[in-house]
């Protein structure tokens, strides 16, 4: 099998891999020529675990190829997936210009049946538009050549991508012909062989199962978010919370951990954008209206903290991060809670240093030098009036308490994921803030301020 992938970003990239790794010749498509150039020497635009030796893996095996030209690639492709960008809109809904052009630039090249797949998640109703841009373009051409649509939303995290995509919880395909599900149950043949389950629906309901999908795991986080600050207020902890409601299978234990508001480039723009449709078919969801605000409002939950501490001063205050990627095990920082904070901090004249294993060259691209960048955890925290964890990466786990005081101005730490426990340190008489659990303040501390 032969199939084309537009789009060879976080999803193209994975997707287009890890189909090679199952047999099938693959040819991965960028309108960007340095991403092209730089993957056809092997070298990975982003921090995915494994995936630079899976690309040159299938690379050297001749399944795998990168290109600019879309005509030439899908010259023998039985499927044509679609996985640009759909960034969100001035007003929130995704913005389909890339989707459509690119369905516009096959419709101009095609010259034999194939199933234009959208990859990208898009609103639903868009695999119509989809059609309607390549057959706008064959009637152009005057040529009448067969061809069909379907959806195949995509469900990897980041971090995890190429497990999540080789062993899927379900695989979901919307189609509207025989002919293309056919060509898709054969694409899809090593998973369903594996036991993953290949749902096929009609194409407006996969759409939809992508946002329902994103909205449901977006509403979980903002929900123990808000019970995390409410645990606060009436002298719970969330922790004991979490362990005791995620007990219930019926609830379950993932993505109920509460922290600094949900980042990424997907569950910001999904929510805005579900509830963008909801509001222009006259149903407004307003239970996802309150999962966006109590996010935004989660993502400033540190900086709060640390203004009452510092009695609302953090001017000429050496503030260090560990932490800057949206989540642990990418360099991925598009919504990362980190820039939130930053901004604040340096808006109240507050000086930061940051620390992050793979995300500071990305940080770096987008603020510059308005902070500092230290070369580990600990050099950070040289002269810093506070510590404040932001991303949970494995090793800012089980730190040296005792090493980190010598380096701290204050023995102080925000934690806004929760990984250190409370009795550890108090044995280390830290002064300590976290997410829905009660603050520890040391006597010693106190003179610092
Ligand atoms: N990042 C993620 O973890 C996931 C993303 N998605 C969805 O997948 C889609 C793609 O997301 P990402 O891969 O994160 O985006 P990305 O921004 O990393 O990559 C998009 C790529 O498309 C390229 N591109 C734009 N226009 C093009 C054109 N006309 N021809 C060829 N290439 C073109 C860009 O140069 C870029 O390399 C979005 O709709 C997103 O919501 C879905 C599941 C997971
Ligand atoms: O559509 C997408 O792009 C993808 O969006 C998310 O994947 P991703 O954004 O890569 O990462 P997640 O692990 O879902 O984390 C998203 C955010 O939620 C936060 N989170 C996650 C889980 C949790 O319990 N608490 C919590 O605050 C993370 O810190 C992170 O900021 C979904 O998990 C994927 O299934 C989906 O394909």
């Amino acid at each position: 099998m032969n199939i084309t992938i537009i789009g060879t970003g976080y999803v193209g990239l994975v997707s287009g891999t890890c189909f090679a790794e199952t047999g099938i010749t693959v040819t991965c498509v960028d309108v960007d020529q340095k991403k092209i150039d730089n993957l056809n020497q092997g070298i990975i635009p982003i921090y995915e675990p494994g995936l630079t030796p899976m690309v040159q893996k299938n690379m050297e095996k001749g399944r795998l190829f990168f290109s600019t030209s879309l005509k030439d690639s899908i010259a023998e492709a039985d499927a044509v997936f679609i996985a640009v960008g759909t960034p969100p809109d001035e007003d929130g809904s995704a913005d389909l210009q890339y989707v459509l052009g690119v369905a516009r630039e096959i419709g101009k090249h095609s010259d034999h049946y194939m199933v234009i797949v959208t990859k990208s998640t898009v609103p639903i109703g868009t695999a119509e538009k989809v059609k309607a841009a390549i057959q706008d373009e064959l009637d152009k051409r005057k040529q009448d050549i067969p061809f069909d649509v379907a959806s195949n939303p995509e469900f990897l995290k980041e971090g995890a991508a190429i497990d999540d995509f080789l062993k899927p919880d379900r695989v979901v395909i919307g189609t509207e012909s025989e002919r293309a599900q056919k060509v898709m149950k054969k694409l899809y043949k090593p998973f369903l062989m594996n036991n993953h389950p290949v749902i096929f629906m009609d194409i407006p309901s996969a759409e939809m199962t992508k946002y329902a999908a994103n909205s449901m795991l977006a509403t979980k986080i903002s929900f123990m978010n808000d019970i995390a600050n409410l645990c606060e207020i009436v002298g719970a902890d969330v922790n004991n919370v979490r362990r005791g409601i995620g007990s219930d299978t019926r609830i379950g234990h993932k993505f109920i951990y509460p922290g600094t508001g949900y980042g990424g480039s997907c569950f910001p723009k999904d929510v805005q954008a579900l509830v963008k449709t909801s509001e222009q078919n006259g149903h407004p969801l307003e239970i996802l209206k309150s999962v966006e605000l109590v996010n935004n409002r989660q993502k400033s939950v540190l900086y709060r903290k640390m203004m009452t501490h510092f009695n609302g001063n953090l001017k000429g205050k050496k503030i260090a991060i560990w932490g800057l990627s949206f989540k642990p095990n990418t360099d991925d920082m598009r919504e990362a809670p980190a820039l939130v904070i930053i901004d604040k901090l340096l808006k109240e004249g507050a000086e930061v240093v940051a620390y992050d294993p793979v995300a500071m060259e990305e940080c770096h691209h987008k603020i510059g030098d308005s902070i500092g960048y230290a070369k580990d955890q600990y050099e950070a925290l040289i002269d810093a009036d506070a510590l404040v964890v932001v991303t949970e990466w494995n090793e800012f786990k089980v730190p040296n308490f005792r090493v980190m005081e010598k380096l701290l101005k204050n023995k102080l730490i925000f934690d806004g994921r929760n990984i250190y426990d409370i009795e550890e340190l108090i044995e280390n008489e830290y002064t300590y803030y976290s997410i829905g659990r009660k603050a520890i303040s040391a006597v010693h501390e106190a003179a610092s301020k």
